[in-house]
């Protein structure tokens, strides 16, 4: 055994080549699973066998004595599932909706680099080699540009695991016309960025939105006479960085963000709370067919009245369909106090005869219903063993 660090390098860059290529062979056994599953009809996901998978991978480590610890197997192995689905997953509703050749347009809030920015670029990728990509001052402004045709889809963010709901964008969900198409989720990844290899020791002044500076405050507190200076956005912060180009500063702001203003990464995971994500809604025209061989879900707007026990009525409906609650929000009704409008999130497609039982079952317990929309889920929660 050698312990010169270049040769042991070279071994484990050998090995993470061995890894990729076993990789890809197994995400291409994903087209021939959903071929397959094509002609059988049978549900892209199975539960059972992603836990005996799982189960079997951990004890075959243990047996082999591979040192391996069985939550790193059972997390690595999870991603690797989570590929698989996402992949079958995008190849039928790719099939299945006629997807536009030509590029995509695509509105989102913020500039190059924004949160919204980034999860369009995740979710159009599926869909389109090129994007048009529209930048929007508010969430008002890219439900508009949908509505007028101006882009095909807009891109929301509906709620922070820290932050909770973004109410602005379910309030403006009560007023439009357009459908929910898609969702989901961004990890959100505060980092300190730099021009060039710099240091931290190096840096003086952090340029920041004041949300991530409030994330990121145990990390900032921790540093010694730097100053905070406050921005319109991450974006307006990374940018400002980059065009001052100077090593003495830096802003808070994403790795992919940064990419994109030419910023290096001088420090990652820098946030109080670790598991920060977003889930981010993709709005459209006209709806999406979802195959019934995927994950879906369908977000409804309803109102009840208001005697007791009228929302224990509407929601026992889904109960006696089996059908799974994912979500309720309430929002207040513009101009009539104390009354509430709510949303609820569920596991279900709107063209199985199931669904549509459960909502002429609602309309009858209910004062207002309207379908949002229904679309993949393309958040998949690992199963546990
Ligand atoms: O075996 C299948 O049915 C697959 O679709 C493959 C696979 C996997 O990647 O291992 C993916 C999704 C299923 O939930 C179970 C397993």
């Amino acid at each position: 055994m050698s312990l010169d660090l270049s040769e042991i390098r070279q071994q484990i860059t050998q090995i993470d080549r061995d890894l990729l290529k076993l990789l890809s062979e197994r995400h291409r056994l994903a087209f021939d699973v959903v071929r397959s599953k094509e002609i059988t009809q049978k549900p892209l996901r199975d539960v059972e066998r992603e836990k005996q998978l799982l189960q079997e991978l951990v004890n075959f480590a243990q047996a082999e004595n591979y040192q391996l610890d069985p939550q790193y197997v059972t997390q690595i192995f999870q991603r690797i599932i989570e590929d698989s689905v996402l992949t079958q997953q995008n190849y039928l509703q790719n099939k299945l909706n006629e997807i536009k050749e030509s590029s995509i347009s695509v509105a989102f809030l913020g500039m190059r680099g924004s949160y919204s920015h980034l999860a369009s670029r995740q979710f159009l990728k599926q869909v389109s080699e090129s994007l048009i990509e529209l930048s929007c001052e508010s969430f008002n402004q890219v439900f508009q540009k949908v509505e007028k045709g101006e882009a095909d889809y807009g891109i929301l963010p509906l709620e922070n695991t820290t932050s909770g709901s973004i109410n602005e964008v379910y309030d403006l969900l009560q007023h439009t016309d357009l459908t929910l198409v898609g969702e989901l989720a961004y990890p959100i990844k505060h980092c300190v960025l730099g021009n060039g290899k710099i240091d931290l020791a190096q840096i003086d002044t952090i340029y920041t939105h004041p949300q991530p500076a409030q994330q990121c405050s145990q990390f900032l507190q921790g540093l010694d006479k730097v100053h905070i200076k406050y921005c319109e956005s991450s974006s307006h912060a990374m940018q400002l960085v980059a065009r001052l180009n100077k090593r003495n500063i830096a802003a808070l702001g994403n790795e992919d963000g940064g990419k994109l203003y030419g910023l290096n990464v001088v420090e990652t995971e820098i946030a109080n709370q670790k598991n920060n994500i977003t889930r981010f809604i993709v709005v459209a025209k006209e709806p999406v067919k979802v195959s019934p061989q995927v994950q879906t879900k369908t977000l409804l707007l309803m109102t009840t009245g208001q005697e007791a026990g009228a929302l224990v009525d509407a929601l026992t409906v889904f109960k006696k369909h089996d059908i799974r609650m994912t979500k309720l929000e309430s929002r207040p009704i513009y101009g009539k106090p104390w009354e509430e409008m709510f949303y609820v999130e569920l596991e279900a497609n709107i063209h199985s005869a199931q669904t549509q039982q459960a909502l002429n079952e609602l309309e009858t317990v209910t004062s207002y219903l309207k379908v949002l929309g229904c679309y993949p889920s393309e958040i998949i929660e690992p199963v546990k063993i």
